[in-house]
């Protein structure tokens, strides 16, 4: 019965994702941070981990990105989002007239700044381990509201004060699927590729000239972020996502360029896209696997005197 260990505790966002990847046999594992649901794998306690990734409204979940790109390697099997907006948990009995403190996950106290300020203008902002981290902590008396998945409503006894919270119509967060490094999913033709790089500082122009190996071979990038890498300042880690899957010889053909003009290259996976209809990533003219098996057979050929 395969586990997936999840950025818990139970009723965050996390554990929805979770569930829309899990078959119904699947055991979820609450953990309180991210690190923690990526430790659990990488140690064998956990064959899955989904995380939170990115939201549309304040970006990058940097706790993933960093625990990412350290310790034994762990690749993406799928993506799942999931459109975001909040409830308002207080204890039974609590109105908004008497809430002094609120807390939630920083993203999420990013996502209702608006709100708070209509309705919560008193009250004093924490961040959370999490958004159920929160409605733990209005159960235990440490904050009087918490900014929650509508979810958490379900698992803790606390009273709804609002639903439907969010100051950006359409928010979405993306979560990742991961596990150990092994058979990758197969290729479906709408897939992303994951990696994330680390270019000589000392070369002008590397990063445009990295970028240059996609676009050269059709491929679109669909996201690239920076990260410290901490220690030093001006070095950075990029982040990069792209259609296509290394299955591609295109795809293949841009990763070995990438390895050989970085200082580090970790693979980070190649899964199917969570909107499929909207995102084929088809090869470029010039960029299928069969235009790169004739022209791999024509050098062949060259190099054999077999042609001019
Ligand atoms: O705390 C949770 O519920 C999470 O799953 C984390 C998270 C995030 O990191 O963005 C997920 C979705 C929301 O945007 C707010 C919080």
């Amino acid at each position: 019965m395969p586990s997936i260990a999840y950025f818990g505790p139970r009723g965050t966002f996390s554990e929805q994702a979770a569930l829309v990847h899990a078959a119904p046999t699947d055991s979820l594992v609450p953990m309180d941070t991210v690190p923690r649901a990526l430790a659990a794998v990488r140690a064998g306690d956990a064959d899955l981990a989904c995380v939170p990734v990115e939201n549309s409204v304040e970006g990058a979940v940097s706790a993933t990105m960093d625990a990412l790109a350290v310790d034994d390697p762990l690749v993406a099997v799928a993506e799942v989002v999931l459109p975001v907006r909040f409830s308002v948990l207080v204890r039974p009995g609590v109105s908004a007239e008497d809430v002094r403190t609120v807390a939630s996950h920083p993203h999420a106290l990013a996502q209702v700044q608006g709100w708070l300020a209509r309705h919560l203008p008193a009250a004093t902002q924490t961040a959370a381990t999490s958004t159920a981290g929160a409605a733990v902590g209005v159960g235990d008396g440490t904050w009087d509201a918490a900014i929650t998945a509508p979810v958490a409503a379900n698992h803790y006894p606390l009273d709804v004060l609002a639903t439907d919270v969010a100051d950006v119509d359409g928010a979405m967060t993306r979560f990742l699927v991961l596990r150990r490094p092994g058979a990758l999913p197969e290729r479906t033709g709408f897939d992303r590729t994951s990696l994330v790089m680390i270019a000589s500082a000392e070369r002008t122009g590397v990063l445009a000239e990295l970028l240059t190996e996609l676009a050269l071979r059709g491929i679109n990038l669909s996201r690239i972020e920076s990260r410290p890498q901490k220690g030093r300042l001006g070095r950075y880690r990029f982040y990069l996502d792209f259609d296509g899957h290394v299955a591609e010889q295109r795809v293949g053909d841009a990763l070995a360029a990438l390895h050989r003009r970085c200082e580090h290259v970790r693979f980070l996976g190649s899964y199917p896209k969570a909107e499929r209809a909207s995102s084929a990533s088809a090869a470029a003219l010039g960029n299928s696997d069969q235009d790169y098996t004739q022209a791999n057979r024509w050098v062949t050929a060259v190099r054999n005197g077999e042609t001019g």
